[in-house]
């Protein structure tokens, strides 16, 4: 082998055919490089699996590119006189699809963003985006810690608004898996805060909090003012801490916050994991539901809230955000600060809730009635929704029985009872 042609490289020893024939070219030392590169690329493989493991699995496809641009430009059009162009995150979620259809209607511009995660059957997160695209919504296939697709999409548009409603949701799975809901609702709330706080100009931000931070709180109804330092579960931990997080955002940078106490929320296209989806689809396979009992007995309630009356809340709380006064990073004057319950104001217990859904079913429920484990449920729930009255015109309209109704008619749709084929339902 020529010198000339394989110059030696600054601080390693030259190498000459011989150093090449004593370290290359015994079959022994081959194998043992062989053996070394194997358990490299295996350690890393499980570092990449190990680091990651709590988080859902996601596919990200979203490839950025001209085609790409021109979708999330035209997403974002505004069709109406000093209309909104709106983030939506967790647009493919309950609550966002709902949100996203509702401001497109109206002529506003909206660009979604999800990470189609696992966390419940994804089939049904396609059907929504599906119903979203047909009305020109374009959802990009990211998680909210991408800043780089958060970066790319601010220099795209000038967003005016961000709804911020991607979360680990789920009170009783935080057991299961707490890092998913670090994950999302704490390091996803930061990274989109950032690229809030940075853009020029800052969009105002309306997010979901959860009535789930008033934890062990009984001092019924719930006020916004009430003690919300006593969480039961990590979900609601983490949603309290978001409230704190916003508000140093807001401190510091001049973030226009507007969180919203969302409270049981339910109805068509709703969350497959809650319990009014879950005994719904028991109830017409015939299988047992777990009704859970507070203690002494006592049923549990909920202050269950219908998703038309959520979308007026969030939309009323899109319409009176302030603006943000931050400019590159820099906070300019004092933005608003607001926090607001969105219940319907009417607990009703879990048994009720059951044989609402067995009248509208005409089917009998297989009940099995157990003592509330220790997982971080709450006994009851209960909205004062004074404050939301006041400042976003909001008055929920639909009751249980009505808003189940609607739930039961979709739901028997969706899965195709009606023309007599049934869709597998997975949760
Ligand atoms: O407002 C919120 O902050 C939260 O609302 C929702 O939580 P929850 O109020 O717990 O709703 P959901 O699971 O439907 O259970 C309803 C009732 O059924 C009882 N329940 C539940 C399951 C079961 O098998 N049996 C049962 O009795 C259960 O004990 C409870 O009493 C959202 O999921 C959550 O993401 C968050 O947004």
């Amino acid at each position: 082998m020529d010198e000339e042609l394989f110059p030696s490289t600054p601080g390693k020893i030259k190498s000459d055919r011989r150093t090449f024939h004593r370290c290359f070219a015994s079959t022994s030392t081959m194998f043992l490089w062989a053996l070394f590169l194997i358990a490299l690329t295996a350690s890393y493989l499980s570092f990449i699996a190990t680091g990651n493991h709590y988080i859902h699995h996601t596919s990200h496809r979203s490839v950025t590119g001209p085609h790409w641009e021109k979708r999330v430009l035209s997403s974002s059009q505004i069709h109406r006189k000093n209309g909104f162009s709106v983030l939506v995150t967790g647009a493919a979620g309950f609550v966002g699809t709902h949100v996203s259809l509702a401001l497109k209607k109206r002529g506003d511009g909206v660009v979604g963003i999800d990470n189609f995660n696992d966390y419940y059957d994804p089939t049904l997160k396609k059907a929504r985006r599906k119903m979203l695209e047909s009305k020109n919504i374009f959802i990009i296939n990211a998680d909210i810690n991408d800043q780089n697709i958060l970066a790319k999409l601010f220099e795209i548009v000038a967003f005016t608004h961000v709804m911020h409603l991607a979360a680990q949701a789920g009170v009783r799975y935080a057991m299961e898996n707490p890092k998913s809901y670090v994950h999302s609702n704490i390091a996803g709330l930061v990274t989109l805060l950032e690229q809030c706080k940075s853009a020029d100009p800052q969009p105002a931000v309306v997010w979901a909090s959860s009535s789930s931070v008033y934890g062990l709180n009984d001092k019924v109804p719930f006020s916004e003012s009430d003690r919300t330092d006593q969480p039961a579960s990590l979900y609601a931990a983490t949603k309290k801490a978001g409230e704190e997080i916003t508000h140093t955002y807001n401190h510091i940078y001049g973030l226009s916050i507007t969180g919203l106490r969302f409270f049981t929320v339910y109805g068509p296209w709703g969350r497959p994991d809650m319990a009014y989806f879950s005994f719904t689809k028991n109830i017409l396979q015939g299988k047992p539901i777990t009704v859970y009992r507070g203690k002494n007995g006592v049923d549990l309630a909920r202050d269950f809230t219908y998703i038309d009356d959520i979308v007026k809340g969030c939309v009323g709380s899109l319409d009176t955000a302030g603006k943000s006064t931050g400019s590159g990073g820099k906070k300019k004057g004092p933005a608003p600060y607001r926090i607001f319950n969105l219940g319907n104001t009417s607990p009703v217990t879990v048994p009720t809730l059951v044989s609402i859904l067995e009248k509208n079913l005409k089917m009998k429920a297989k009940k099995n009635v157990v003592d509330m484990p220790g997982n971080g449920d709450v006994p009851f729930t209960h909205a004062n929704i004074s404050l939301a009255q006041r400042e976003l015109g909001y008055r929920p309209t639909t009751d249980l029985p009505t808003g189940l109704r609607k739930f039961v008619k979709w739901y028997l749709w969706y899965y195709g009872y009606e023309q007599g084929k049934v869709k597998s339902v997975k949760s």
